[in-house]
C-alpha cells in the first residue's frame, strides 16, 4: 500500500538516507529500529509527506506523494494518516474530546458525528472520565491515549507513531502501545512505530533495523 524505493536525504553533508527503501502492507504494523542517528525519524518523515527526499520515491498505492504539492500532501496527511509523537503535540487549549474531534471536525465531518464517534473512541481507551479536561490537566499515559484516540478517529489508512511510549513508565507505555496496536488491527489501520526498546518492537507483526540510513531487514 505504501511503498518507498531508493530514498536519499541530505542535511548539508550528512546523509541522513541513503537509498533506504521500505513496503508497508494495508493493516500491517511495522517496527523500525537501529541505533540513534541511523535516520529512523527521517524515513518516517519522508514517508508520511511531511520531508521531501532529494531522491527516490514514496508511493500511496498508485499516487506518488513525494512529488504532489505542498497544500495537497497536507490534505493527504490530514485524510489517510494519524500521528502519534512522543510527547506534547495535542493542542494545549483544547480538552481532549476537542483534539480528537479536531480532524474529523478538519475534514468537514458533521458536529454530532464528529462527537459521536470520539466519544466511542475515548471509552475505548478509557479516558471518557477525563476527556473535558485539557492536556495539561490529565497525566501523560491519559494524554498519550487521547493521542492514539486522535490518530485513529477518521480512519487513516497508516498511523505513524515515533517513539510513542518513549515518555511514560513501561507499564503505561504497555497500556498504550496496547490500545494503539489493538483499535489499528481493529480499525484496519497499518502502523509504522519508530522505537529504539526491543520490548516495544515486539509488539509489530515484523521489524526492520536501520544502519547509516539504510534499511536492513
Ligand atoms: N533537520 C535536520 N538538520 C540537520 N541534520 C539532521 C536533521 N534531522 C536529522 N538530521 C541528521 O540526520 C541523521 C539521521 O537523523 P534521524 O533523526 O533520522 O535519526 P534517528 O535514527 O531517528 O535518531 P534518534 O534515535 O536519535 O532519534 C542524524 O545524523 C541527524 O543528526
Amino acid at each position: 500500500m505504501l511503498r518507498a524505493t531508493e530514498l536519499i536525504v541530505q542535511f548539508g553533508q550528512t546523509v541522513a538516507l541513503d537509498r533506504a527503501g521500505i513496503d508497508i502492507a494495508p493493516g500491517e504494523t511495522v517496527a523500525i529500529m537501529g541505533p540513534s542517528g541511523s535516520g529512523k525519524s527521517t524515513l518516517l518523515h519522508v514517508l508520511a509527506g511531511i520531508l521531501r527526499p532529494d531522491h527516490g520515491e514514496v508511493r500511496l498505492g498508485e499516487q506518488r506523494i513525494d512529488i504532489l504539492p505542498d497544500g495537497r500532501r497536507s490534505q493527504l496527511r490530514l485524510r489517510s494518516f494519524g500521528f502519534v509523537l512522543q510527547f506534547g503535540d495535542l493542542v494545549p487549549e483544547l480538552s481532549l474530546r476537542e483534539n480528537v474531534e479536531l480532524p474529523l471536525r478538519l475534514l468537514d465531518v458533521q458536529k454530532a458525528e464528529a462527537r459521536t464517534r470520539s466519544a466511542q473512541l475515548l471509552r475505548q481507551l478509557e479516558v471518557d472520565d477525563v476527556a473535558d479536561r485539557r492536556p495539561g490537566q490529565v497525566s501523560g499515559g491519559q494524554a498519550q491515549r487521547a493521542a492514539v484516540a486522535r490518530a485513529l478517529v477518521h480512519r487513516p489508512s497508516i498511523i505513524f507513531a515515533d517513539e510513542p511510549t518513549g515518555a511514560l513508565d513501561s507499564a503505561t507505555g504497555e497500556l498504550v502501545l496496547d490500545a494503539l496496536i489493538g483499535l489499528a488491527h481493529q480499525e484496519g489501520s497499518a502502523v509504522v512505530l519508530v522505537t529504539h526498546e526491543a520490548r516495544v518492537a515486539s509488539y509489530a507483526d515484523r521489524t526492520v533495523f536501520m544502519r547509516d540510513g539504510r534499511v536492513a531487514s
